[in-house]
């Protein structure tokens, strides 16, 4: 039996987490046995370095070797059983945030990130990745009338749109697998776009 693994992208405050619930009651509707998880976390290690990574000062490298340090914690012991057990796996973030805020924020070697991820994952790869799109200051006016910044929250409007861009760079070397939503609108927007991305992609669902 093998599951379904979607994940969630998008810089910091674009509303993936917002959306994630209403994706898990649709496909809870429909019968699927849902999990959620998120990244950096999902197993009580990652979250134990992900406490790490978001309040503690480090560079770029080992940074990102904690990221995939994490994931292939929780590739090992939640996403692979999860899908060999047929769940719905709707995570929070994946490897094409690595991309993103490590690649195009930080400004880390592609290739570097590249050989990372084909040690960690061994194959296990997302098959929908629904990228919320926002313009950074958007994206900053949100998160600041939502929460305290963490870490890599406080880095300028210039980092975001270096990861925004790196989202859409990765989106259009994987367009059958990165979607991009545009997260500009009112959260009944937005809900509606997700909506309409998994009717077409799920249509036996
Ligand atoms: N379409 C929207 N319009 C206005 N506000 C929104 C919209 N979507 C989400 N928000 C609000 O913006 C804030 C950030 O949303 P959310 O936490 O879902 O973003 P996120 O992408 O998950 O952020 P992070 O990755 O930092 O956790 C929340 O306060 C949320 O209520
Ligand atoms: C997986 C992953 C995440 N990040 C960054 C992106 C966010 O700033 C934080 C996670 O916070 P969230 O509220 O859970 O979205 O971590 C990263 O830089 N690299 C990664 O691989």
């Amino acid at each position: 039996m093998t599951g379904r693994f979607i994940s969630f992208e998008g810089i910091d405050g674009a509303g993936k987490s917002t959306h994630i619930q209403a994706v898990a009651d649709w496909f809870r509707a429909r019968g699927a046995d849902v999990q959620l998880s998120r990244e950096p976390g999902g197993t009580p290690l990652a979250e134990a370095l992900r406490d790490l990574v978001l309040r503690e000062a480090m560079g770029s490298l080992t940074e990102v070797l904690l990221m995939f340090a994490g994931r292939r914690d929780h590739v090992e012991t939640v996403i692979k059983p999860a899908l060999a057990a047929g769940k719905t796996l709707l995570c929070d973030r994946f490897t094409d945030a690595s991309f993103a805020y490590q690649g195009g924020g930080r400004g880390l070697p592609l290739a570097v990130l590249d050989t990372l991820a084909d040690w960690v994952q061994e194959g296990t790869e997302p098959e929908l990745t629904l990228w919320f799109d926002l313009p950074a200051e958007q994206a900053a006016a949100r998160r600041a009338s939502a929460r305290e910044a963490d870490r890599i929250e406080q880095l300028d409007l210039d980092f975001f749109e270096r990861v925004r861009a790196a989202y859409a760079a990765r989106a259009a070397q994987a367009p059958g697998r990165i979607v991009r939503i545009d997260a500009s609108g009112t959260v009944a927007e937005v809900g509606a776009a997700v909506l309409n991305v998994l009717q077409a992609r799920y249509p036996a669902c």
